[in-house]
């Protein structure tokens, strides 16, 4: 049943859903409620959905992008940076049930992913960019990075698997972000990889609770053991995230003032929608804000960290010259911290071409309507409640018109005088790449997400040779999840520690 999530990936348009509607109650009356008429209905509805798909709408020109059905698909560069960067305004929004928070919540609370552009995204987005994941704070989180960074060596000197263990320690460092210090010391490892694994549980569950956005109100009677797990994930969300929301609430008065640094709760309990009577933000809208923190800015960040360790692992030449400009760095220092990452520039070569050859992020979506979206895709007409546009963020960053040898993994491109030097990850001056997406709704992680990955990769390269395992040999296939793109197979490596005097502070 569960390709009944991706079979209908546009049923919006209203003379598709009442048809499908109809038949549906049809079919239901035919055959009942028993467990077999799942396996009838379904074959009733891929009958109903082929006709829809397959709608002749025209190809959309204006670059390569190709026109399905209800969805543009968008591989060109210069059409992309026309539309999101040049012609922000009509590409503002994302398709409802695109992105987890809505399927999750069935479109009840909003975080700034989920959001439709308006006050409330206005307020969230300005309150995470201006505050938590703006430089002067992370600069104040030396001691957390640190303290992770320790904690990390220390599982992988002890064996712990590579790829899991490089997951666990973004998570702690943006867990350390949002709660503080404090509260993540007191939940202990063990609550800290509990709330990691049912984060993890949530993001592969999704996919297939697309069906309650679709048909909000007869999908929980068709897929009721669906409906039940979707509604225990989100209660065990809440469980997990309000009583650390309370106590953070209960402590703060006694710190206010003594402290420059401000948590993410901290900073979305003083949040307030001025557009909107100043409410304050609910506790459902919380625990959305959160599960989006922890959730998008672990999954992504891990994902790229794993990839770039994997081709080092794959190319021992690239690995040792970005060793020798770490080492140069770290020399006679505890660890590598953020003010010497901005002077390796090979560092932030590899750590670039990892971006462009493996986007964590798959495609940018949005749902676009009016005169100005048609132009920009070169259509006449969309159809009502508009359409959706897919950037596919992979396809650009391979685009062999700008890159040479695109499948390659060639840090040098990135390196003065190579055709990736000056790369702007933002996309304002240029479209090259864009594995943070563009325009009003360009990833507001960009900076924290570049300063995590150059920092564990410099640090974990000083600390040990990564070298592939006789025995399980390194394989950069992808897997295309629903949301992100990670490695078909965990990361494994034969880590040899360079040289264990030279971090003595990793024996406290
Ligand atoms: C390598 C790491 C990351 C990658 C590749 C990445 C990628 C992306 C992409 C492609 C988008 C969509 C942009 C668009 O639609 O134009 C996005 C949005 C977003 N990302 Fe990230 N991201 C990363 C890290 C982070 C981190 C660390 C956080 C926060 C802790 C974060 C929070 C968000 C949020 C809140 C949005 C929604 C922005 C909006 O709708 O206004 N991301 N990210």
């Amino acid at each position: 049943m569960d390709d009944l999530v991706t079979m209908f990936p546009h049923l919006s348009h209203s003379r598709s859903v009442t048809l499908l509607f109809l038949f549906l109650t049809t079919a239901f009356l035919l055959v009942g409620c028993s467990r077999k008429s799942g396996a009838v209905m379904l074959a009733v509805l891929r009958w109903l959905a082929a006709p829809v798909l397959t709608l002749p709408w025209h190809r959309a020109s204006g670059g390569r992008g190709t026109r399905r059905g209800l969805s543009v698909q968008v591989t060109d560069r210069a059409v992309a940076r026309r539309a999101l960067v040049q012609h922000s305004a009509a590409f503002l929004d994302r398709p409802t049930g695109a992105v987890p928070s809505t399927i999750l919540t069935r479109n009840r609370h909003y975080n700034i992913l989920s959001a439709p552009y308006g006050p409330y995204w206005r307020a969230a987005r300005r309150n995470v960019a201006t505050g938590v994941l703006h430089p002067s704070q992370l600069r104040m989180l030396g001691g957390t990075r640190a303290r992770v960074l320790g904690d990390l060596v220390r599982a992988l000197k002890s064996g712990a698997p590579a790829g899991e263990s490089l997951y666990f320690a973004v998570y702690s460092v943006l867990a350390g972000m949002c709660f503080g210090e404090d509260v993540v010391a007191e939940l202990g490892e063990t609550r800290l990889r509990a709330m990691q694994k049912f984060q993890r549980d949530i993001l592969l569950a999704l996919p297939s609770f697309g069906v309650f956005v679709r048909y909000p109100r007869i999908g929980r009677f068709l897929y009721r053991s669906r409906w039940h797990r979707l509604l225990a994930l989100r209660r065990q969300q809440e469980e997990s995230f309000l009583p650390l929301v309370a106590a953070i609430r209960n402590r703060r008065e006694a710190s206010r003032g003594n402290t420059t640094l401000t948590t993410y709760v901290e900073s979305l309990l003083d949040l307030r929608i001025h557009e909107d009577g100043g409410r304050a933000v609910t506790d459902g809208e919380l625990v959305s804000l959160i599960s989006e923190f922890l959730g998008a800015g672990t999954e992504s960040t891990a994902a790229a960290l794993e990839w770039t360790m994997a081709n080092l692992v794959k190319s021992p030449d690239l690995q040792q010259k970005l060793r020798l400009e770490a080492n140069a760095m770290a020399c006679g220092k505890r660890v590598i911290e953020e003010e010497d990452l901005a002077r390796m520039p090979y560092l932030r070569a590899v750590v670039l071409e990892s971006l462009r050859r493996h986007p964590p992020v798959p495609f940018v979506i949005r749902r676009v309507d009016g005169d100005d979206a048609k132009k920009v895709i070169g259509v006449s007409r969309l159809p009502d409640g508009g359409a959706t546009v897919n950037f596919l963020v992979g396809k650009i960053g391979r685009d062999p018109a700008a890159w040479s040898d695109p499948m390659s993994f060639k840090p040098e491109r990135f390196m003065p005088g190579g055709e990736g030097d000056g790369t702007d990850l933002t996309c304002t001056t240029e479209l090259k790449m864009m594995p943070f997406g563009a325009g009003r709704r360009v990833c507001p992680g960009l900076a924290t997400a570049m300063l995590h990955l150059k920092y564990f990769v410099a640090n974990l390269l000083t600390e040990f040779e990564w070298w592939e395992a006789e025995d399980d040999k390194v394989d950069l296939t992808e897997f295309r999840g629903f949301f992100f793109t990670v490695m078909n197979r965990p990361l494994q490596a034969r880590l040899v520690p360079t040289d264990a005097a030279a971090a003595p502070w990793l024996s406290n």
